[in-house]
């Protein structure tokens, strides 16, 4: 699913964020990508979304060395990969079904289509009773589960969440982290960076470390590591 071989990052200001990183995540995973701040974490995904380039190495995603794209087909690589962050970014003056729909215009899916499948992601979710409020009318976990729901409609094979619980409470946390397992369940490889201790160490899936720009530690059934 994701193969990283040999990457190097190294940022306009000579800053290294990531060195000779290799790494292969298969389809069907629970990753967590855990580290101190500054460790290279945010970097990573931005590669896999193909916001940055590597300096050097090479990035396959699905088979697909990502690192010779052409930027014309960058669109479709966004199809099969989606992203939850943690501060939601949903649009404010479209109601939950609108901002869920809009993933769908936006890859040219048909009416009908759309019809079927933004009810189908909010019953998943558990917000079929929210799909006309908007998002200032929701809690952080049900505007995080919208968020969740708008990543997976067009059934993307991989879905990284970057911090998903970090604007949470405990308790809504773990909500999240529930409908985040169910779709991995499905099929769905999960790639979720996080500094939640409790969360990681609960889970007991993959944990793959980050230090300074290198894999330290990539443990299956891992533990989070770090204090904080
Ligand atoms: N656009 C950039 N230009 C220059 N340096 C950058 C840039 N983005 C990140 N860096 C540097 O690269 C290193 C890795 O940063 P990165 O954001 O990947 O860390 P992180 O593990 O995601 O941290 P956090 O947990 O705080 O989000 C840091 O030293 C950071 O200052």
């Amino acid at each position: 699913m994701i193969q990283l071989k040999n990457v190097t990052k190294v940022y306009n200001k000579g800053i290294q964020a990531l060195t000779n990183t290799n790494l292969t995540i298969e389809k069907g995973e629970f990753v967590f990508l855990v580290g101190p701040s500054g460790a290279g974490k945010s970097t990573f995904i931005k590669l896999l979304l193909k916001e940055e380039e590597p300096t050097e190495g090479n990035i396959i995603l699905d088979g697909q060395d990502i690192t010779k794209l052409s930027r014309r087909k960058i669109p479709y690589l966004r199809r099969n990969i989606s992203v939850v962050f943690q501060d939601f970014r949903l649009l404010p003056n479209k109601t939950v079904f609108e901002n869920i729909a809009f993933a769908m215009e936006v890859v040219e899916a048909s009416p009908k289509e759309i019809r079927r499948q933004v009810p189908m992601v909010l019953a998943m979710v558990n917000l079929s009773d929210k799909a006309k409020q908007y998002p200032h009318q929701l809690s952080g976990g049900e505007r995080q589960r919208v968020s969740i729901a708008r990543a997976i409609v067009n059934n993307p094979a991989l879905l990284i969440a970057d911090e998903p619980t970090g604007n949470l409470d405990p308790e809504t946390a773990w909500e999240i982290m529930k409908v985040l397992k169910q779709i991995n369940r499905r099929g769905t490889t999960i790639l979720m960076a996080t500094h939640a201790k409790d969360i990681v160490d609960t889970m007991q899936q993959r944990v793959v470390a980050l230090e300074k720009g290198r894999i330290v530690r990539d443990e299956h059934r891992g533990a989070y590591g770090y204090e904080d």
